[in-house]
């Protein structure tokens, strides 16, 4: 929730990223509000993560991200950051050698004073609590992040981003390499955390999509192709194409489940790939 009470936003408009003379992003609109969990999804290559990196000045960015009011094009990272906008990246990065409760506490620090940064365990807020708690942590806050599952490593690095109050979270592919069980409870999390804040989760993952996806975003070559729910998205004739046709930038096998995955016929992404036999 914004401070107004208003619910939290983000709206990006127009977004161009440049790489060289290569448009990896290509007049992006995008509005995400709180309430919603929008899924953001197409091809290898589609401009996906770039967008939500120029969203935390990590790619250079044209155009407007507008979060709550504030124009985050051309703010760097830190202030962005203290704007409430936060990410998670595909190879979690927390402090392997520190235990949760330690990786939550330098999180939460951010927001503190320097001379308060060291804690003893007597003092843990009631935040970093029931964040552990919201995330299925408590059990481990002892345990060197290091150890953790996989599964685990993600919920940390989100809880990183709870206790430093991010309003935005920008997720990318929170669920590869993650067991069943594990999914299960990034979905339950992640629908959890929708109701307030803005969440934005980079998947390929399809299955999960369609599980927990409130909302989805196509990108295919650096630009939105469809936006709705994941019926509208389905049923949307030049996602049908994109994927029927992907079997350019992935393996036919890949491209095959992919289009099963996502209510298509497989079959016709046989006839698709088989003319594109040079990358298979
Ligand atoms: N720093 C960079 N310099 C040059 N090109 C880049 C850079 N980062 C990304 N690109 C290119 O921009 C395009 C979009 O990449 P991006 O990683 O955003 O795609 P994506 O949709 O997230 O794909 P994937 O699902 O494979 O992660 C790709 O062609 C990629 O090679």
């Amino acid at each position: 929730m914004s401070r107004d009470h208003r619910p939290s936003y983000l709206e990006i408009r127009d977004l161009r990223v440049v790489f060289d003379k290569f448009v990896a992003v290509d007049g992006v609109d995008l509005r995400v509000e709180q309430g919603d969990l929008r899924f953001l999804i197409g091809p290898n290559g589609a401009g996906k993560t770039t967008t939500i990196d120029a969203v935390t000045a990590l790619a250079p960015a044209q155009g407007s991200i507008n979060h709550n009011g504030h124009e985050l094009v051309g703010r760097k990272t830190h202030k962005i950051v203290r704007y409430g906008v936060g990410r998670t990246f595909q190879t979690a990065s927390v402090f392997e050698d520190l235990t949760v409760l330690q990786n939550l506490d330098i999180a939460a620090g951010l927001r503190r004073r320097p001379r308060d940064m060291v804690r003893t365990r007597q003092e843990v807020s009631p935040r970093i609590l029931e964040v552990m708690e919201t995330t299925g942590l408590s059990r481990h806050q002892e345990t060197k992040a290091g150890v953790l599952s996989h599964g685990q490593k993600q919920w940390l690095e989100i809880g990183m981003l709870m206790v430093q109050d991010a309003t935005v979270l920008l997720l990318d592919e929170p669920v590869a390499g993650m067991s069943q069980g594990e999914r299960d409870a990034t979905g339950e999390l992640l629908t959890k955390l929708a109701a307030d804040h803005v969440v934005v989760v980079v998947e390929h993952d399809m299955e999960f999509l369609r599980k927990y996806a409130q909302s989805v975003t196509v990108m295919a070559a650096g630009k939105v192709i469809a936006e709705g729910t994941v019926a509208q998205v389905q049923a949307d004739s030049t996602v049908q194409e994109i994927y029927l046709g992907t079997a350019g930038t992935k393996s036919l096998e890949e491209a095959k489940v992919e289009a099963e995955l996502l209510g298509l016929d497989p079959e016709a992404v046989a006839v698709s790939g088989s003319t594109q036999s040079k990358e298979n």
